[in-house]
């Protein structure tokens, strides 16, 4: 049966075959099920908490497209909080401060992480590919690509949950943003859906809309893919041709 002749999926049964795209989530990467379950070493935990900073710079300049492409005032007055919440403001340091900090609870230094120098090629396209898409894609859907926060919750609280027992050599003062971002996610979660729900009604748009969760879901992956073939194979970019 073609798309067009296919019936649209109510509000819940879209929401809900959203909320089942969870199986392709990076938490079920490998990189991350060691993480979880305490297999890591300093140096792999350093790796991803270095590389992730390149997401925590990129994300307010992905919502930041977002915006430039929204002529609705009221969606921009509530978007805007997003690049709020990780450049700061005053009375919050903000969430990529956050993140230094957890960077440097876990034994790297300030410098290490702002410049940039561990972030892997392969993390970086990956990234760029989430901003370039926001720029380039109409604002709903970019929006609408935000969704893997739906899963984001969960991830932050294992984190929560299992690292001191597991890394009791992190300084406990880095679990601030995973802290911080509990309750901002599930907000953010909720304006996302709001628009998304609101805006794929054909059965088409609906299936549009899993191929760009799909996207984003492979954006992150990628992202632990690099980490997995730098870290734990031992295969960073041109490690066989020396130096
Ligand atoms: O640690 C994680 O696994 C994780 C995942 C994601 C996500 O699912 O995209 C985000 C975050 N963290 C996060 O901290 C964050 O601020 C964030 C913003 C966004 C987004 O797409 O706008 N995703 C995520």
């Amino acid at each position: 049966m073609a798309n067009s002749e296919k019936h649209p999926w109510t509000r819940e049964e879209f929401e809900a075959q959203l909320r089942g795209m969870e199986r392709y989530y990076h938490i079920h990467h490998p990189y991350h099920t060691l993480m979880n379950e305490g297999k890591l070493t300093k140096g792999q935990i350093q790796g991803w908490v270095a590389n992730r900073y390149y997401y925590q710079v990129s994300i307010p300049r992905k919502d930041a497209n977002i915006l430039a492409n929204c002529p609705d005032r009221e969606t921009r007055a509530k978007w805007i909080q997003r690049i709020m919440d990780h450049d700061g403001h005053p009375g919050d340091p903000g969430g990529i401060e956050a993140w230094i900090q957890l960077g440097m609870a876990v034994g790297l230094t300030r410098e290490e992480i702002t410049s940039e120098q561990h972030v892997l090629p392969g993390v970086r396209f990956a990234v760029d590919a989430y901003v370039n898409f926001a720029r380039q894609a109409e604002w709903h859907e970019a929006a609408s690509s935000s969704l893997t926060e739906l899963f984001a919750p969960k991830i932050h609280q294992q984190r929560l949950d299992n690292w001191p027992e597991h890394y009791p050599w992190i300084d406990k003062d880095g679990y601030a943003y995973f802290r911080k971002r509990l309750t901002e996610a599930r907000r953010d979660v909720e304006h996302g859906l709001e628009i998304t729900l609101d805006w794929y009604k054909t059965r088409e748009q609906q299936d549009r809309m899993i191929k760009i969760l799909q996207f984003k879901l492979d954006v992150l992956w990628s992202m632990a893919d690099a980490m997995y073939m730098a870290y734990i194979n031992g295969m960073p970019p041109y490690f066989n041709v020396g130096a």
